[in-house]
């Protein structure tokens, strides 16, 4: 398999308009996961699968070209993810209730205020509550472990016990670490259109250690999870 950090996004590009209605867009930031989701959707015609970039402003800017060109009922920001020690598993799933930019806002001599706090915009996008248990509990009806709770977007990687803490003392109850939520969950709330993000697991989020990373792992919870998304949205 290519590297997990190929960004193969000819699928923004040779995206075409679909019917209008029930229509489910699936973003994730590299080929790797689109593949994994596809095989899990296993041909669901009401699904569009799109890879966007990694980091929130790459896949901000691909959802929102998307979302210009077609109506979607539904957005899932979906892939791996670092999971919070205590709170998510290696190989479990995070459904998010919030998707929340842990880092975007300012250091101050208090410590870190966020944008919102500073009054200049939102760094938390609430998931439709029916919508998360709903999903949840299909997914541990398989046999899945799931996990629900925010799942922050960071525009850096954590790499060190101390910043997991902090982020978690920051975002009380955040189970989840990645770096897409955010972008794909503000072009579609620009749009209107409800919003969800499933991790799979990959890495514990703290001191960086790339050797302990299951990917292959998370891939494979993370098509488990798609045909599961195939039944229930
Ligand atoms: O270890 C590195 O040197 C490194 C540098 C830049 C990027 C990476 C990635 O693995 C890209 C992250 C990619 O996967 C998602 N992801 C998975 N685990 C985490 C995490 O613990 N914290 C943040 N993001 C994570 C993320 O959504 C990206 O798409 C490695």
């Amino acid at each position: 398999m290519d590297s997990i950090l190929d960004t193969d996004m000819s699928s923004v590009s040779d995206f075409r308009q679909q019917e209008p209605g029930r229509r489910v867009l699936v973003i994730t930031a590299v080929s790797a996961e689109r593949d994994a989701v596809l095989r899990g959707l296993r041909g669901a015609e009401n699904f569009d699968v799109v890879v966007a970039g990694v980091g929130p402003i790459a896949t901000a800017a691909s959802t929102a070209k998307v979302l210009a060109t077609a109506e979607y009922s539904l957005v899932v920001s979906a892939g791996i993810g670092g999971g919070f020690i205590g709170r998510a598993d290696l190989g479990s799933l995070v459904v998010a209730d919030e998707i929340v930019a842990a880092d975007l806002g300012a250091e101050t001599p208090e410590g870190f205020r966020s944008l919102d706090a500073l009054g200049f915009g939102y760094t938390r996008i609430p998931v439709d509550a029916g919508l998360v248990s709903q999903v949840a509990e299909a997914l541990r009806a398989t046999g899945l472990v799931v996990t629900t709770g925010p799942v922050l977007t960071v525009s850096t990687v954590t790499g060190t016990s101390d910043t997991a803490l902090e982020l978690a003392a920051r975002v009380p109850g955040a189970a989840a670490e990645a770096m897409e939520g955010f972008g794909v969950a503000t072009a579609a709330h620009e749009h209107g259109v409800p919003i969800m993000e499933i991790r799979s697991i990959s890495n514990p989020v703290g001191p960086r250690d790339r050797a302990a990373w299951r990917i292959e792992e998370a891939l494979e919870a993370l098509e488990a999870a798609s045909s599961v998304l195939r039944e229930v949205l």
